[in-house]
């Protein structure tokens, strides 16, 4: 008998396929996010699931007791309780560096948006305001090329970030991460420093970092305050990174001359919150990763995943804190084998 898996979004028909091959699947077939009282009573039974941010929660790892696998078809997974999830003996997966191109190229597209006002200018012209007098210096941005970019979390992401940087713009470059990197810094010349450092001599702060409890609102009203008055800030990490209120201030008293930001504390962001009100921000409805080559290939992975995990093999792309259970044989006899 094929195990029973439930997929919780939208996938290709190759990639169904490929899970039909494998496993006695449902899907969620509504419109938009599937709601949590729905996707609770859908797993109630079900060996392995494939989400996309979808909270894991104590309560919902209860509530489905045969669960061997959730796998993520996103590289981030802060929405895992990851205690619960060892507690249960439930493995999660992600999907490691088959986005980290895609979304380099997201972080760019939010830096050189905000550097030179793309979508302001654009509705500009689009409504008709572009006679002889507005060829002001009011419309003028600020350049990317050799300016400096300081890069918070060095990781997959952040190393492609880094080529783009050095090689396409020749910026200077500052990091800070949890461990320095000195490959990296060797093969492309960038230099570690410390946050405080980085903040102030950053035309532009890049976040890139997982949300943990350790970067819960790494960055704050203290934290903005030493950027300077011209540096732009661009969030392509998750919004909790960043406290939401003192962005607005810093951005309202002109702390800082922008943001770029593709995720926002509440998601999807609410019509009235004033980040949408300003020009200097330009707001992305995290996408970073969402191009149809990419998405595929996550979703690819997210499947690869789910069935090594319901099939009694290790998963390849298992999260780091999880890799435990994996040599854990009390749970392989068990989960595995017993049920
Ligand atoms: N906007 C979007 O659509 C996307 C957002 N993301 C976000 O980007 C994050 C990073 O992705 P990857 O580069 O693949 O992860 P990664 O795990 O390869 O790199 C993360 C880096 O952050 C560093 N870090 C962790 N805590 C830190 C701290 N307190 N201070 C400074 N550095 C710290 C780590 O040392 C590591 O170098 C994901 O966890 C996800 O939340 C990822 C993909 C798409
Ligand atoms: O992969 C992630 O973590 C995302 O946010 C979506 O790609």
């Amino acid at each position: 008998m094929k195990p029973k898996v439930y997929i919780a979004r939208p996938i290709s028909q190759e990639v169904e396929e490929y899970i039909g091959e494998h496993c006695d699947y449902r899907k969620w077939e509504g419109e938009g996010r599937i709601p949590l009282d729905i996707l609770m009573e859908e797993i109630k039974d079900v060996e392995g699931v494939l989400v996309q941010h979808a909270p894991v929660t104590d309560k919902l790892l209860e509530g489905a007791p045969n669960l061997k696998v959730i796998s993520n078809s996103a590289v981030g997974y802060d929405s895992f309780d990851l205690e619960a999830m060892k507690r249960h003996k439930v493995l999660g997966t992600h999907t490691p560096f088959v986005l980290d191109e895609t979304v380099a190229d997201l972080v760019f597209s939010l830096v050189l948006a905000t550097a030179r006002r793309v979508p302001e200018l654009n509705n500009f012209v689009k409504q008709g305001k572009w006679d002889k007098e507005t060829e002001s210096h009011d419309l003028f941005g600020i350049d990317v090329h050799h300016a400096t970019m300081g890069i918070i979390g060095m990781g997959r992401i952040g190393e492609k970030i880094v080529r783009r940087a050095r090689l396409g713009f020749e910026m200077d470059v500052l990091y800070n991460s949890r461990t320095p990197k000195p490959e990296l810094e060797e093969k492309y010349g960038i230099v570690y420093s410390e946050l405080e450092t980085l903040l102030e001599k950053s035309d532009f702060v890049v976040l890139i970092v997982p949300l943990t409890p350790e970067t819960h609102h790494l960055m704050g009203e203290k934290q903005f305050e030493k950027m300077k008055n011209s540096a732009i800030f661009i969030n392509c990490a998750r919004g909790a990174v960043v406290d939401e209120r003192a962005l607005i201030q810093a951005l309202e008293t002109g702390q800082i001359r922008g943001a770029g930001l593709d995720v926002f504390e509440q998601e999807p962001v609410s019509p009235d919150n004033p980040l949408l009100q300003m020009e200097q921000v330009v707001a992305l409805p995290h996408i970073g990763s969402a191009t149809e080559k990419t998405r595929a290939a996550m979703a690819m992975k997210a499947a690869e995943n789910l069935v090594a995990g319901v099939t009694g093999k290790n998963p390849p792309d298992v999260v780091k804190e999880l890799q435990e259970l994996l040599e854990d044989p009390h749970r392989f006899s068990e989960k595995f084998n017993s049920k």
